[in-house]
This record gives structure tokens, sequence and C-alpha cells, in this order.
């Protein structure tokens, strides 16, 4: 079963006037994970789509998506997959790829209807492409890991970056994800802004009880959202993208947009944020 939830895009001076429930209905995907089937969020941010494949104890497959009004889905699209649950198969372009807990598939534009079994939990991301890079498997031992932040300021975290320009091509597809060390609750401080790129982030490794505090918004209108396990947030250029945790997390972020530069970021330093 298929089905697709489409977030049209929002002004910055829209969102200032949101009230709590219409932030959520906006910027927040929740329900994207059910077993035995592909749920998809289609954003109008980049044509970025993210959502979720559970295949239980059967096979799904996905291939139309009516939103593209292509053949298939990845006719004119790249996708990258991270499994966060138990291992599982995907298959596409003749290939099958077996994906450990942590472990991130890239698909090229052209791979055609991808299949998913077994006891994964697939998180996919997929924007428009221009050229059809290789596939490929990027598992946990060959992403590259960066380290920022410090216990003192409650920020200590490794991001692991798997399609990046440094680990794989892509058109413009950048994915990784970043967790925290013990002790430091706080991502993505400094915050900062790209104007030329979107963000998604999908929250996850988080007990049933634990919450996510997540900052949106212009740098000096900032707004939250208190987000559970596997619930994601669309990021659009013009908001800042930082979370505390009440309870340990990780999360997964993957941008598109004019380049994929993951430096390329405009910082905002604390004592700006209003
Ligand atoms: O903890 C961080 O810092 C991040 O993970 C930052 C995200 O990767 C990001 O926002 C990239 O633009
Ligand atoms: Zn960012």
């Amino acid at each position: 079963m298929l089905t697709v939830e489409t977030r049209h895009a929002i002004h910055p001076s829209h969102a200032r006037d949101m009230w709590t429930e219409e932030l959520r209905e906006h910027f927040l995907a929740q329900g994207m994970f059910r077993e035995g089937e592909i749920r998809l969020v289609y954003t109008h941010y980049d044509r970025f789509v993210m959502g979720g494949a559970v295949p239980g104890s059967g096979r799904l497959t996905l291939d139309v998506v009516e939103e593209t009004k292509t053949p298939s889905f990845l006719d004119r699209r790249e996708m990258g997959i991270v499994n966060i649950g138990e291992p599982g198969t995907v298959e596409a372009g003749g290939e099958t790829y077996e994906m450990g807990r942590g472990d991130v598939l890239y698909l090229g534009m052209g791979s055609g209807a991808v299949s998913f079994s077994g006891a994964g939990r697939f998180y996919i991301t997929s924007c428009p492409a221009h050229k059809a890079y290789p596939s490929k498997l990027v598992t946990l031992a060959d992403c590259k890991e960066v380290t920022m932040g410090a216990p003192e300021t409650s920020n200590k975290r490794t991001i692991k970056q798997f399609i990046h320009p440094q680990v794989m091509e892509s058109c413009q597809l950048i994915l990784g994800y970043t967790s925290l060390e013990e002790g430091s609750v706080w991502n993505t401080i400094p915050s900062h802004i790209h104007d030329r790129r979107m963000e998604a982030y999908l929250y996850w490794g988080m007990d049933e009880e634990s919450r996510v505090l997540h900052l949106m918004g212009e740098p000096d209108e900032t707004r939250h959202l208190f987000v559970a396990n596997e619930e994601g947030v669309v990021s659009p250029s013009w908001s800042i993208h930082s979370g505390a945790g009440i309870g340990k997390y990780t999360f997964i972020w993957a941008m598109a947009g004019d380049n994929v530069d993951y430096t390329d970021m405009d910082f905002i330093q604390p004592k700006d944020l209003r």
C-alpha cells in the first residue's frame, strides 16, 4: 500500500503567524512508518520526498508515484535509503542490497522499481536528478565521521556522512546522520541556515516517552516543535534546524538544492537568536 501526502512550500512571513497545530501540520511528518505500507511526504521544497517503508513479513515495491507523472518514481530522481530497523533487503536496478541497521543505500536516476523486504524499517529520501550516478551501498564502516561540539556546551556529537562528496557522487542529495555523546543534548548549535538548500530531519533511536524540542523558524522569529521517535521535520531554506533532546536521540539529515557543499552554512550565534 502506498500513501503520498503533499506539503506545499510556506513563505516565512506566513510561518510567523502560525499557531502550534498549523506549524505541526506544515512542518512535522508523522506516521511515516507503518507495517505493510510505504508512506511518502512529497514536499514542494526542492521537490524533496521523505517517507518510510516497513515490509514486515511481506514485500513492498515503490514504482509509480502519481505525483511525479513519470512512468517510474526514479526515472528523473535519485534516492537515499537508511535502514533504521533490523537487517533488511532492498532490490533495485537488477541488484540486491543487504542493509544492516544504520547502513545507507544510494540509488541513481533510472534505477526503476525499488523493492523492500525483511525486518528493516527503511527511511526513504529522494529529490530530482540530472544524471545517473552509480547506485552504491555505503555501510557504517564506509562513512566519513566528523566530531563537533564539546561537553561544556552540551553539544558533543558525531556527524556521519554517507551521501556526501567525500564518500560518493550524487546530483543534489546529501545525507547522513548525527548522534549525541552521552550527556550532550543539543544538535546543530550554533544554528545555521542555507538559503541554497532545504533540509529534512528524521529523529530516531529515541525511547517511546522521549521528545526532541526542535527549533525552527527564521533566526529572529524562532518557533518550536516537540518531536517523537521516527517523526520528521521539513526545514525550508529560511529556517534554522536545531534541537535539544529529553533522552537520547539520533537524527538523519538530508538536503537538496543548488549545491552539495555540506560546509555551506550561514551560522547564527546564540546571542542573535530570538
Ligand atoms: O549536528 C549538526 O550540526 C548537524 O547534524 C547539522 C546538519 O547536518 C545540518 O544541518 C547540515 O546542514
Ligand atoms: Zn543545515
